[in-house]
C-alpha cells in the first residue's frame, strides 16, 4: 500500500477517531475501479489463465516468452541507470552469477560495461532454451532452491526468496563477496516485493536473519534500489 501511495494510486488519511490510517482512491485509481472493489479470490490471473503467473509461464511457452522478453527489457533499462549511479558496486568483483536472471538482460549490461567480471545467469531450462547465444554472459541449468554456482557475488533482481542459499555461494565481505539486490524501494526506504512491503527496517531483519552481517542501500532510480549484503 505504501508503494500504490507514493506512487499516486492511493492518498491516506487518518480515520476521523484518530486511530488507523484510511487508504482512499486518487483520481487516478478511480479509473481502474469499476463498480465493486472487492478482489475476488482466486486472483483475476488465475481466474483468466487457470493458473497462477509463475506456473503458466512453464505450461504456456508463448506466454512465458512474451513474460521473459518483457523482463528482460525492463532489466536492460533499469540496469543503464544502476551502472551509472552505483557502477562501484561491481568494481573489484572478478566473476558473478545472476541467480533466476531470466533472458539475462541484467547481466548482459553488467558484463559489457565491466567486461573484467566473468558473468553467469542461472536460470530453469525452459529459459534458458531461449537465452541469446554468443555472448559474453554463461547460461546456466538449474534449480536456486537447491544451490546457486560460486561467484565471488550474486546479482538478484526482484528474487530476495533464496538468499540463505546466495550466501552459501560467495566469499566473506573481506575477500569481495556479496549479494547484490536490484529491487523496489519508496520513500525513506521501504520496498515491494511479490505483494509485501518492506521498509529499511524490514529489510534489515531479513538480511541479518539470512546470515549476513551488514548491508548497505543505495538508490538507483524512482522506487528501485540497490542492496548490497555481506557475510
Ligand atoms: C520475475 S523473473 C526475474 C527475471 C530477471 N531476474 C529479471 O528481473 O529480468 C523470475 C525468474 O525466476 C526464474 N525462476 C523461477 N523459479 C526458479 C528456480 N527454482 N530456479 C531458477 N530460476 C527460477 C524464472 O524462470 C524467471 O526467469
Amino acid at each position: 500500500m505504501r508503494v500504490l501511495t507514493v506512487t499516486g494510486v492511493f492518498n491516506v488519511q487518518h480515520s476521523v477517531d484518530g486511530g488507523e490510517l484510511v487508504y482512499v482512491l486518487t483520481q487516478a485509481s478511480r479509473l481502474l475501479v469499476g463498480s465493486s472493489l472487492n478482489m475476488p479470490d482466486p486472483s483475476p490471473f488465475k481466474m483468466t489463465h487457470g493458473r497462477e503467473l509463475w506456473d503458466l509461464n512453464d505450461h504456456d511457452a508463448s506466454f512465458g516468452n512474451l513474460f521473459d522478453k518483457g523482463m528482460d527489457a525492463d532489466s536492460g533499462f533499469i540496469m543503464d541507470f544502476v551502472v551509472d549511479k552505483c557502477g562501484d558496486v561491481f568494481q573489484g568483483i572478478s566473476s558473478l552469477v545472476d541467480v533466476a536472471g531470466g533472458l539475462g538482460g541484467a547481466t548482459q549490461v553488467i558484463a559489457k560495461a565491466f567486461p573484467h567480471v566473468e558473468c553467469s545467469v542461472l536460470d530453469l531450462s525452459h529459459v534458458v532454451a531461449n537465452a541469446p547465444t554468443g555472448t559474453d554472459v554463461k547460461y546456466i541449468v538449474g534449480d536456486m532452491f537447491e544451490s546457486i554456482p560460486p561467484a565471488n557475488a550474486v546479482f538478484l533482481k526482484e528474487c530476495i526468496k533464496i538468499l540463505k542459499n546466495c550466501k552459501k555461494a560467495i566469499p566473506s565481505k573481506e575477500k569481495g563477496g556479496k549479494v547484490i539486490i536490484l529491487d523496489i524501494m519508496v520513500g525513506a526506504g521501504s520496498s515491494f516485493i511479490n505483494g509485501a512491503e518492506r521498509d529499511e527496517q524490514e529489510w534489515k531483519n531479513i538480511i541479518l536473519k539470512a546470515g549476513f552481517s551488514d548491508y548497505k542501500i543505495m538508490p538507483v532510480l524512482g522506487v528501485r534500489s540497490i542492496i548490497e549484503a555481506y557475510t
